[in-house]
């Protein structure tokens, strides 16, 4: 019997989700076994680009998640209300949920997972990180016997299109920033994706999969790229790095399980030019997982857009009903649900250990860059390299790069630095990889 499905949203991503269920031919034969029941929007008038009967549409989401009828709810209205109500009663009813929603999961996974366990019912996410990126399902089944150390990703599209213009183009933030709106890469209202709340989100998600607990997305330290500017890129570039927005979860190999803490951060890395991530251009996002045995493996693709993100959608859909369609032994698949229980440990950014970039503007005159070595040496900050990189009349402007220092000692060198009367401000503090 055919599998039905609840479609919530028939936007960017629900168009590509119904058209690829509305064509089924040369894709996976279980396919044939689904059809799309209901399809739930916000306007029954507005024109779509994938033909549907009309009596499949309606407003009434409630309806559709309460239907006796639905097997699988998908939900691509984003959003956190009334997204997060519509998949906990769908829950509730015995749905199985698909998602794209990385701000509701990234927010509400504890209440989402323990009403699904308890309804033995999946929820499935795919399309939440990384779009049409298979990382997901690899994280909970293909890299299962790993230890994972270490992932780290450009996962937002949106800030990646823009330091690459930026980078190529010598442009400043503001200016790409603004043609990315008029082409539709941008939104219109673009902090989830340029302070990188966007970004967090997602790497909460991946790092709650790959440490195996739930994350608190408040703990999660996030930097955007407002304060980037074309100095620091092209500076960037002439020491050999590219700037790009990293989402990094890591563990410490040697912690012990009383001493377990994880590092979650976002923020903009200079990224050296040989490294694996320097060369993720434009909207695309890639994800490099580090884990033992495995090494390293990076995953490469378009995070966005309705091809790609209903690739996603449909793969969790198929996943769904492959497991419906296999003998049925009353418990969930355990390599398909969540088993996560307990909350994990972060630990504070000033336990971090890495390298910084900092540009300073001083006065130029004899003994200032001696006076800021001897600052950092005595918070016990080992510098890397220490440049003047150009005057501006009496003002000099002074790269520091670090070699790998504890950030809490880092902060309070610059505390004194600041204080100095030779230093005039400093524009740009950050991390290098
Ligand atoms: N776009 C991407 O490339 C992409 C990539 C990865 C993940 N995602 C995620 O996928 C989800 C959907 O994104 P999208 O870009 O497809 O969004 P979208 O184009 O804005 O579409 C949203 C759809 O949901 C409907 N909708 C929204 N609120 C509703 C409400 N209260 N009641 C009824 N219908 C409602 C809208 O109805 P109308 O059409 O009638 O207005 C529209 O069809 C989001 O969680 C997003 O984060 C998107
Ligand atoms: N706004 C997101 C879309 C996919 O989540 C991006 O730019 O990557
Ligand atoms: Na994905």
């Amino acid at each position: 019997m055919a599998l039905k499905i609840g479609l919530l949203g028939l936007g960017t991503v629900g168009t590509g989700t119904a058209q690829i269920l509305l064509d089924p031919n040369g894709r996976h034969p279980l396919l044939q076994g689904l059809s799309l029941h209901r399809v739930g929007v916000r306007s029954l008038s507005k024109s779509r680009q994938v033909e549907l009967p009309e009596s499949l549409l309606t407003t009434d989401l409630e309806e559709i998640v309460t239907d006796p009828q639905v097997d699988i709810v998908v939900e691509l209205i984003g959003g956190l209300e009334p997204a997060r109500s519509l998949i906990l009663k769908a829950i509730a009813h015995g749905k199985h949920v698909v998602t794209a929603n990385k701000a509701v999961i990234s927010r509400y996974a504890d209440e989402i997972f323990t009403a699904a366990n308890e309804k033995g019912v999946y929820v499935m996410l795919e399309a939440a990180v990384g779009g049409g990126i298979p990382v997901i399902q690899p994280l909970k089944q293909s890299l299962g016997a790993n230890r994972i150390h270490r992932i780290m990703g450009i996962v937002n599209g949106t800030t990646n299109y823009i330091l690459t213009r930026m980078q190529q183009e010598g442009a400043d933030f503001a200016e790409v920033l603004a043609q990315a709106q008029q082409l539709g890469y941008a939104e219109a209202d673009p902090t989830a994706d340029v302070d990188g709340l966007d970004a967090a989100d997602k790497i909460a998600i991946l790092a709650s999969l790959a440490f195996g607990g739930r994350i608190k997305l408040s703990e999660v330290y996030c930097e955007g790229i407002r304060n980037i500017n074309a100095s620091d890129i092209s500076y960037a570039d002439r020491l050999g790095f590219v700037i790009k927005l990293l989402a990094i979860a890591s563990r410490d190999p040697q912690a012990t399980p009383e001493n377990d803490l994880l590092s979650i951060r976002v923020h903009p890395t200079l990224v050296p030019k040989a490294h694996p991530l320097a060369s993720i251009n434009d909207v695309y996002n890639a994800i490099l997982i580090e884990g033992e045995p495995i090494g390293q493996v990076m995953f490469f693709g378009r995070g966005a857009g309705a091809g790609p993100t209903a690739s996603a959608v449909v793969s969790d859909i198929l996943n769904i009903a492959a497991v419906l369609h296999s003998p049925v032994s009353g418990e969930l698949h355990p390599l398909m649900s969540c088993s996560h229980q307990h909350y994990c440990n972060l630990a504070p950014m000033e336990n971090l250990m890495t390298r910084f970039y900092s540009r300073f503007v001083t006065q130029d005159e004899p003994g200032v860059i001696g006076k800021l070595g001897t600052c950092f040496g005595s918070h016990d900050v080992s510098i890397e390299s220490i440049v003047q990189i150009d005057t501006h009349g009496e003002l000099a402007e002074i790269v520091v790069v670090t070699h790998d220092v504890r950030e809490g000692n880092f902060r309070q060198a610059l505390d004194e630095i600041k204080s100095f009367n030779v230093v005039n401000r400093i524009p740009s503090i950050l991390r290098v990889l």
